[in-house]
């Protein structure tokens, strides 16, 4: 199993002060910073782009920034997120007409490529693109807002791609987005998850070391 990641989801830091944000939920214990890309097309929000992710590399953050894209079509958008600065840029199959060709764009600009999964689209899509995958990143909410209540069948989910991943015996992380907190991590963490997004159990929080902290000492307790 990998060491374990905590992604804050920056949907819900305060837009006003991102910077700063970005910066004290790092300071606080994070690994990695999950950036949710929206169009208004292919989910019913619209968020921030390759501009706001370059300006968070020239304000001088230096841990991996983790691109979760949420438009369609998506090309356009990963040559200019590749250089934006981004680490990992990962996409919803629905949004690519060829998939495969998406993923090679992804790693031919140094980046680390992923698919997401929503709820309910099946784990089938991933069995002829393994071998390009750096990350397979689960939905447990349908995608477009941050504060919504994690559905449960996604932990079975997690324990079918866990074996997929495991049999492939590539490197691929399982990353899980959506309505994980300190109370349901570490179950999370047991169903197969080795990277975890939170955005409003972070950011909704006074204290986000003590946060970060909380959700550490579940996974410390993972069986
Ligand atoms: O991609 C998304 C939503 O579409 C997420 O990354 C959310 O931002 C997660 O927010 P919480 O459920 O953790 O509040
Ligand atoms: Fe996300």
């Amino acid at each position: 199993m990998k060491e374990f990641l905590i992604a804050p989801s920056i949907l819900s830091a305060d837009f006003a002060r991102l910077g700063e944000e970005v910066d004290n939920v790092l300071a606080a214990g994070a690994d990695i910073v999950h950036f949710d890309v929206m169009d208004n097309h292919y989910v019913p929000n619209l968020t921030i782009g390759p501009m706001v992710c370059a300006a968070l590399r020239k304000h001088g953050v230096s841990a991996p920034i983790d691109v979760h894209l949420m438009v369609k079509p998506v090309d356009s958008m990963i040559a200019s997120f590749i250089d934006a600065g981004a680490s990992y840029i990962t996409f919803h199959p629905e949004a690519s007409e060829h998939i495969d060709r998406s993923l090679q764009m992804i790693r031919d600009g140094g980046c680390k490529a992923g698919l997401v999964l929503n709820p309910a689209t099946r784990l089938d899509c991933l069995e002829h693109v393994m071998d390009k995958l750096d990350m397979v990143l689960l939905m447990s909410v349908n995608p477009g807002f941050g504060g919504q209540k994690f559905i449960p069948h996604t932990l079975n989910k997690l324990r079918q791609a866990r074996q997929l991943i495991d049999a492939s015996g590539l490197d691929i992380r399982l990353e899980i987005d959506g309505g994980v907190s300190v109370a349901n991590i570490r179950e999370i963490a047991e169903a197969g998850a080795d990277t975890f997004v939170a955005g409003s159990a972070i950011f909704g929080a006074d204290d986000y070391a003590a946060t970060i902290a909380a959700m550490r000492s579940e996974l410390a307790a993972v069986r």
